[in-house]
């Protein structure tokens, strides 16, 4: 059987949950139940911290987990595990951020202490670029209160929308040091069948979510200029209609570039313009 480490609290357990539902398996539903399987998909899930997840895999108790790209490479666990997808939520950056006005730029961190919960990040990132700070303050969360409390001159801490900083009267430093998503990880190289199935149903559930279906009506003398504005993924689908000076055409579209679409293909003569939802696709 499969075994699937899953976060069991934070930012990224709910939204976890959620596309492992969308992708067919079954999920906890007591937030006090620690393993749950599924049997008719073959999958033992285990609910554990996010932090923890990449220790699992690495060892290989486990055979893949869905936690954050930064809690992961924060893990440190060398060439035992990879990162096999992204999976689009909880994108976050990972930064400097110092009170505002009072640093103008990365190398003025020397010599200064620098307080995150993420050492392992911290460490890589001040290895290669050889600037020393004066220590590094570990902290669990809550690290934008560290400089007002006066155990920090700066911190390296995921940024998102920038409010938590704003709040604390803090701007960011520098360019990101990471940028991170909730990823899917397994052990380096292994590839069991149920793991790709895994995968594809994952990548399914994101293409889902990105595409929506086009359906509309065009004259054949604007069908060539209609498919430049809907060329589908890999070739839209043409069927005939009733009326033959008419053809309707069947493509998938970004759902971001949707409206834009709707209006293009509408002013070129376009009509019956319907834009759905897809649940599910296997590409
Ligand atoms: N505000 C945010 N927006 C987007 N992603 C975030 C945000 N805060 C944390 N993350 C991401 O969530 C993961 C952190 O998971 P964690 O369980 O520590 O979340 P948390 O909500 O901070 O939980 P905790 O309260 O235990 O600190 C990381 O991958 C991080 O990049
Ligand atoms: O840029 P923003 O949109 O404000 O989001 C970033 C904040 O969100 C997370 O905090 P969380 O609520 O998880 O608290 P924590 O710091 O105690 O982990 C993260 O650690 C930042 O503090
Ligand atoms: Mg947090």
């Amino acid at each position: 059987m499969l075994r699937i480490a899953v976060p069991n609290k934070g930012s990224l357990s709910d939204a976890a949950r959620e596309t492992l539902v969308e992708a067919g398996y079954r999920q906890r539903r007591d937030s006090k139940e620690l393993v749950l399987v599924d049997p008719d998909n073959g999958v033992e899930f285990f609910y554990l911290r996010p932090r923890d997840i990449a220790i699992y895999v690495a060892k290989g108790t486990l055979d893949a987990g869905l936690t954050g790209r930064d809690l992961f490479l924060d893990a440190q666990v060398g060439d035992a595990a990879e990162e096999l997808m992204g999976l689009g939520f909880a994108r976050s950056t990972f930064r400097f951020a110092t009170p505002t006005g009072a640093f103008r730029a990365v190398e003025e961190l020397a010599g200064k202490r620098i307080a995150t919960s993420y050492d392992g990040l911290l460490a890589d990132y001040l290895q290669s670029s050889e600037i020393q700070p004066d220590r590094i303050v570990h902290l669990d969360g809550a690290v934008e209160s560290s400089v007002t409390l006066g155990v920090a001159d700066a911190i390296a801490d995921v940024v998102e929308t920038g409010s938590t900083l704003k709040a604390a009267g803090m701007e960011i430093l520098g360019d990101p040091i990471l940028r991170s998503e909730a990823v899917l990880i397994g052990q380096k190289g292994k590839h069991p069948a149920a793991l790709d199935k895994l995968i594809q149903r994952l990548q399914g559930v994101l293409v889902a979510r990105e595409y929506v279906m086009v359906d509309y009506d065009v004259p054949k003398e604007h069908m060539e200029a209609a498919l430049k504005v809907t060329p589908g993924i890999e070739s839209p689908t043409i069927s005939s209609l009733a009326d033959e000076n008419w053809v309707a055409v069947r493509s998938m579209a970004k759902k971001k570039d949707m409206n834009r679409i709707m209006d293009e293909l509408y002013e070129m003569g376009a009509k019956a313009i319907l834009a759905s939802a897809i649940h599910a696709i296997r590409i």
